[in-house]
Formats: C-alpha cells, structure tokens, sequence
C-alpha cells in the first residue's frame, strides 16, 4: 500500500507521515529530505542558489522517482507539489490513498510563524502580514489539495489520533 501525504506548510505531513510509517511498519519517505540528500543542499540553500523554478523541476522530477518505486510507502511530500504541472495528477495515479492533512488558518499561521525561518516562502514575510499571505496561499492551493482522496483534519487532535483516523480511511 502507498500512501501519500498533501496539505499546506505546517499541516503535519511529515510529522504524521513518520508516525503513521511506524505504526503500519513501512517505509518513510519525505520528498523535501528526498530532494536535499539527492541535490546534496538543503532546501533553504536550493531556493537561494538555485530559485524556485529549478526547485519546481527537481520536485517533480524526484516525485516521479519516487512514485515508480515498487515497494509500498508513507511519502509526505512538501505543501507546493500538488500545486505545480501535472503533480497530483501524479500522484493520484500511483495510488487510491493520498490523503489532504488540513489544518485552519489560525493553527497553520501559529505554528509557521515559529518555524518559518526554515520554509523560504514564508520567511520573510513580516509579522504583521503573515497571516494574511498564508491565508492567500491557502485559499489558492486548495483546489489541489481537494482533490486528494481522503481528508482528514488535524486539528485539535495528538498525532496519534490523526494516524489512527487515517489508517480508517484507507482502502
Ligand atoms: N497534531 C499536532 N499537534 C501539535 N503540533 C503538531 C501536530 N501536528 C504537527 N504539529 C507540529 O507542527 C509543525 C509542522 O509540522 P510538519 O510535520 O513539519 O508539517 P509539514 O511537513 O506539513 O510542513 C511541527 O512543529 C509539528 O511538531
Ligand atoms: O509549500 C511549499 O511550496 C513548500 C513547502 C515545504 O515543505 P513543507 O510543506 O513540508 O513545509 C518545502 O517543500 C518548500 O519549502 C516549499
Ligand atoms: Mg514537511
């Protein structure tokens, strides 16, 4: 079974992807750690050097990679890669389980802001318009991430409890 983890920045995937691999006792895999080790550079360093569209193309390019590995998986990929070309065509195709971790403006601005430094999209937006740029951002990656087979809000809830109603839906 392969299972694939959407939503925006600082939803949870790569938190509930980790523990979710563990309690279904298979591989982890997150596409931004995927895309570091193989470009040997950290996505902060990408985006400085290198820019957003070399960013964009390596993405999809390590998704493709990814997604034609025949062993099953938990992948959490990185809140863009619905988002751009045909990558969540992509990622519906390799499997009937991807699932939207959603979260509300409010969580997501929270728990951003202390980690934003990290996120090169968002580290620079000031303070006081921050909440306003995710909720733009939000508002426009939608309609990609609605298209994920499963939704499942985390949302005042412990991890635990989101990968147990996830392991619920899957089919
Ligand atoms: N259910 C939750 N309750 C509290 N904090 C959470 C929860 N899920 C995720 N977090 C925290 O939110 C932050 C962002 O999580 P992360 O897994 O990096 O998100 P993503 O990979 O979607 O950007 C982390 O500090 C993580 O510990
Ligand atoms: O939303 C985005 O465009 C991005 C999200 C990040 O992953 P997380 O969603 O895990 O933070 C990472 O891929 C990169 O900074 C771009
Ligand atoms: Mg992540």
């Amino acid at each position: 079974m392969k299972i694939i983890l959407i939503g925006y920045m600082g939803s949870g995937k790569t938190t509930i992807g980790k523990r979710l691999s563990n309690y279904l006792e298979v591989k982890f895999l997150d596409l931004d750690d995927y895309i570091e080790e193989a470009e040997e550079m950290s996505i902060r360093e990408i985006f400085k050097n290198r820019g957003e569209v070399y960013f964009r193309k390596k993405e999809t390019e390590y998704l493709r990679e990814v997604l034609d590995q025949n062993e099953d998986f938990v992948l959490s990929v990185g809140g863009g890669t619905p988002c751009f070309g045909i990558n969540m065509q992509l990622i519906n195709d390799a499997t009937p389980n991807s699932v939207y971790i959603k979260s509300d403006l409010n969580v997501l601005s929270d728990r951003l802001m202390k980690e934003k430094e990290k996120r090169p999209l968002i580290a620079d937006i000031a303070p006081e318009e921050f909440q306003e740029f995710i909720a733009k951002h939000l508002f426009e990656r939608s309609f990609f991430y609605n298209q994920a087979h499963h939704t499942i809000s985390n949302q005042n809830k412990t991890v635990e409890e989101v990968v147990i109603e996830i392991q619920k839906v899957l089919v």
